[in-house]
């Protein structure tokens, strides 16, 4: 059952995970989502589930058509979750549509922060990311340098993941979310 509560510890709203590829998006989120006991969605694990692997899909369709499924799989999500502290990890690109960014205006965006250091042995052992094929690391800076600016705007909260565990950042990110939530309230009372 989704997590419906006006008062709950973390707010009542999805709580959306941002941030480049291979920072932990999937796995801070998925472990948030117990410590929470709220449901989880991975929307690049609901478009496989729908539509074949993300590899198959660029090479079988191409990147806009990936993008197009990508947007109409993280509406859904969205709105599946309002009112609900529903954890919804995006991937690395989703949020350079603007129709996503409108709509993940309504929850609590997390932006995981990190370095090219951090991601390093992760995406050399890469794989099912298309978008790392072949030079990986130079590709990886390249995106993250463009798409910056956006995960910075679009955070409610940033944390720096470069450090701890995905267990030690879970407990962090819910110290944060709670904080944050906090705030919120008393702002609104
Ligand atoms: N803080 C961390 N410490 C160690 N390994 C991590 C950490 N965060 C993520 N990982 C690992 O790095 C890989 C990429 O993480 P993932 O959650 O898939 O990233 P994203 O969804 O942001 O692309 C996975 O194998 C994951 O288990
Ligand atoms: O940054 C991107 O454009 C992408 C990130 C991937 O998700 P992760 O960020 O979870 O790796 C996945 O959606 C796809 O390979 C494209
Ligand atoms: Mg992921």
């Amino acid at each position: 059952m989704p997590h419906r509560s006006n008062t709950g510890p973390v707010g009542d709203r999805p709580i959306v995970l941002i941030g480049p590829m291979a920072v932990g998006k999937s796995a801070i989120g998925q472990q948030l989502a117990q410590q929470l006991h709220a449901p989880f969605v991975d929307t690049d694990a609901v478009i496989v589930a729908g539509h074949g692997s993300i590899a198959e899909i660029f090479a079988g369709r191409g990147e806009h058509a990936f993008r197009e499924i990508e947007a109409r799989t993280v509406a859904a999500a969205v709105e599946a979750a309002q009112g609900t502290a529903t954890v919804i990890s995006l991937g690395g690109g989703a949020v350079l549509d603007s129709g996503t960014q409108q709509l993940i205006s309504r929850c609590t965006v997390v932006y995981l922060e990190c370095d090219a250091e951090t991601v390093a042995s992760r995406i050399a052992r890469n794989s099912g990311r298309p978008l790392l094929a072949g030079d990986a690391m130079g590709r990886w800076t390249a995106m993250f340098a463009t798409r910056k600016p956006v995960y910075e705007r679009l955070a409610d909260i940033t944390l720096d993941v470069r450090h701890g565990s995905v267990a030690e950042l879970g407990e962090r990110l819910e110290a944060a979310l709670r904080t944050y939530a906090a705030a919120k309230q008393e702002v609104e009372q």
